[in-house]
């Protein structure tokens, strides 16, 4: 059975990963998402050019029966270099994305001039979606200013390159973000980023469950998961074949894999899940994708990627 995918010329033998964010702040943590048998690849923390230690705690929680988490972390991270030198000496044959988060557009461009002018041989992945900075909005959720950092970058940026989309909920947005994308020679698009400000309330105490911003946080897993779907069906019917989609957002079992790849995924990360479960979750992810693969008479997934039916 052949249960590989292939982005910019970068071969993945295993196509799950973590989501950024998640068990990728530190080099032991993106060690153990390499070490899995079951990824393909990892992808780091969104960096900064600085150290970022993020937002007051609590600013994470799981809600409860695994509907999914809610998080406010504020881009914690150690920082563009700590990244960089981590990439640098890392033996892997497994591919690595570099996750980017600039608090500008300058300071993404900065981190960008320097990804080209290194020796990093991997992938970047430019994040215009973490919805939990005080005052920053979701760049990508500003179309002008989408299109306007690409088109810098693409002025000398060669590398393969990704952009990290939130969810849209409009159809009028999938064709004017696709519009967008589709200008530029992207290797891949990831969506999606989780749900912006969401509120979780503790029904113990009649509070949010996290402190920053009055308990406004992303949210992600189960509850997630039909909006992930519609953005990865959505993006993969509007955009040019050869930008590849990472799936992510509500991954909990072999099925919601089997989904992503259903609606158009290439490669699938694994957020909320992961946190809750481990790095165990991909031995069991793949189990179960298998084991549909099998049950329905597939050989590879590209018997069935973006296959999804629809009623006539
Ligand atoms: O709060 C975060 O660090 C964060 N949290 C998210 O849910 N998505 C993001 O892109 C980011 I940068």
């Amino acid at each position: 059975m052949n249960l590989t995918a292939t982005i910019a010329g970068f071969n993945f033998e295993h196509i799950m990963l973590n989501a950024a964010g998640v068990m990728c702040q530190t080099a032991e943590e993106l060690d153990s998402v390499l070490a899995s048998a079951h990824t393909g690849a990892v992808v780091t923390k969104s960096a900064t050019s600085s150290l970022r230690p993020g937002n007051p705690a609590p600013r994470y929680y799981e809600l409860p029966n695994k509907l999914g988490t809610i998080n406010s972390m504020g881009l914690p991270n150690e920082g563009f270099n700590y990244y960089m030198d981590y990439v640098a000496k890392k033996q892997t044959h497994k591919p690595i994305f570099f996750s980017i988060a600039g608090l500008s557009k300058q300071e993404n461009l900065e981190m960008l001039h320097q990804l080209q002018d290194s020796d990093f041989n991997g992938l970047v992945e430019l994040n215009l979606s973490c919805p939990n900075v005080p005052g920053k909005p979701q760049t990508a959720y500003d179309f002008e200013a989408t299109q306007a950092i690409l088109t810098e970058a693409f002025t000398f940026f060669t590398k393969p390159l990704g952009v990290k989309l939130p969810p849209y909920f409009d159809i009028v947005h999938f064709d004017d973000i696709a519009n967008i994308l589709n200008q530029f020679p992207l290797a891949f698009v990831n969506t999606i980023n989780s749900i912006g400000n969401g509120l979780v309330i503790d029904d113990a105490t009649d509070t949010v469950v996290i402190k920053p911003k009055g308990g406004f946080g992303g949210v992600g897993g189960t509850l997630v998961k039909a909006t992930a779907l519609a953005n990865v069906r959505a993006l993969r019917l509007r955009l040019n074949p050869e930008i590849k989609i990472i799936g992510t957002g509500g991954v909990t079992s072999g099925r919601d894999v089997y989904d992503h790849i259903l609606c158009g995924a290439d490669l699938v990360e694994v957020g909320s899940q992961l946190a809750i479960e481990g790095v165990a979750v991909f031995e069991r992810l793949e189990r179960e994708l298998s084991e549909i693969i099998i049950e329905k008479g597939y050989t590879s997934l590209a018997d069935f990627r973006g296959q999804l039916k629809v009623i006539a």
